[in-house]
């Protein structure tokens, strides 16, 4: 497979623009795009400030900074990015925003380009299938915050080839990150193993074996977890959990991954997490 030189990013939110900087940072070409250029400017914000923050503590030059920005390009039109030799989607997690946009890139981008994303939980398989490239489309799954962490789940569809596994294998890691091979199934590696222990700390909430205080210290002091399992959860947000746990439930239709009956109620009266000031804790945000 060709080298890959320009990504282009779908999504500018919390994931897309993380994808972007480690990208612009491997000196990777960039086009950054949403549905609306005030949602990419709020990503590119934020780009700006982690390279500012990196810039005062004296980890990279000024001129490094501006060349990193200038990497990146950005547009609301799908086709700036149809010569890039790889998409990383990004966006809102809803199997039909993914299709309708795998659909388009497939129409779009030039025939060898790679299509990947970054769904925390939706199936590689099903989205590769509205394509004409199945064996070009793969789950490539970085962990928030992306500046940050190292992982990066490459997830192999039922198709997908190994020529384009080992390249995205090799672009992961040319941005900095270490990537792990995992088969496409509900909930890959990461959220399959995480999400379980989240829920069954709720459950431990609901059924008051201990405060979420005590379960947490449990998990950190007994464990080792540098955070514990119901602040996680708050961080993650607490509908994202509960989307996931449906998809792990829908997914083997076993009940052991049956979501909590607290987790339910919390996401139905809008305690959310951190995002909306309150869930297992509260938050002056
Ligand atoms: N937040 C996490 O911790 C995390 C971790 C790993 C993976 N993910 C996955 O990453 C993806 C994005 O999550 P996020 O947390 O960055 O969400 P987010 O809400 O911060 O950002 C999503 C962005 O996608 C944009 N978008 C929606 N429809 C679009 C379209 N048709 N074309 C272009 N852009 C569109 C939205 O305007 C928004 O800016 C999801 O699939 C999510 O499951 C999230």
């Amino acid at each position: 497979m060709a080298e890959i030189r320009k990504v282009m990013v779908i999504g500018a939110g919390q994931m897309g623009s993380g994808i972007a900087q480690v990208a612009a940072e491997a000196g990777l070409q960039v086009v950054l795009n949403d549905i609306q250029d005030e949602f990419i400017q709020r990503g590119l914000a934020v780009i700006r400030k982690n390279l500012q923050r990196a810039v005062d503590k004296g980890r990279m030059g000024q001129e490094e900074m501006a060349a990193v920005l200038g990497r990146i390009e950005t547009s609301c039109q799908l086709d700036a990015g149809s010569d890039a030799d790889i998409a990383i989607e990004a966006a809102t997690e809803n199997m039909d925003i993914k299709l309708g946009i795998f659909r388009k890139l497939d129409e779009l981008m030039k025939g060898d380009a790679i299509l990947a994303s970054n769904t925390s939980s939706l199936p590689i398989t099903e989205i590769a299938a509205v394509t004409r490239r199945p064996e070009q489309v793969i789950g490539m799954h970085f962990m928030n915050p992306v500046p940050v962490m190292k992982l990066v789940e490459v997830i192999r569809g039922l198709a997908t080839s190994d020529a384009v596994y080992t390249a995205v294998h090799e672009l992961a890691e040319k941005m900095g990150k270490t990537a792990v091979e995992v088969n496409d199934f509900p909930g890959f590696v990461s959220n399959r193993v995480l999400l379980p222990m989240i829920n069954e700390a709720i459950y431990c909430v609901y059924e008051g074996v201990a405060t979420p205080e005590a379960i947490d210290e449990v998990m950190k002091l007994g464990m080792n977890h540098p955070m514990g399992p119901l602040t996680l959860a708050d961080f993650i947000g607490l509908d994202t959990c509960l989307a996931i746990m449906e998809v792990l439930y829908e997914g083997f239709r076993d009940s052991k991954y049956r979501p909590c009956p607290l987790l339910r109620k919390y996401v139905k009266a809008g305690w959310l997490g951190k995002k909306s000031g309150r869930g297992f804790y509260v938050y002056n945000n």
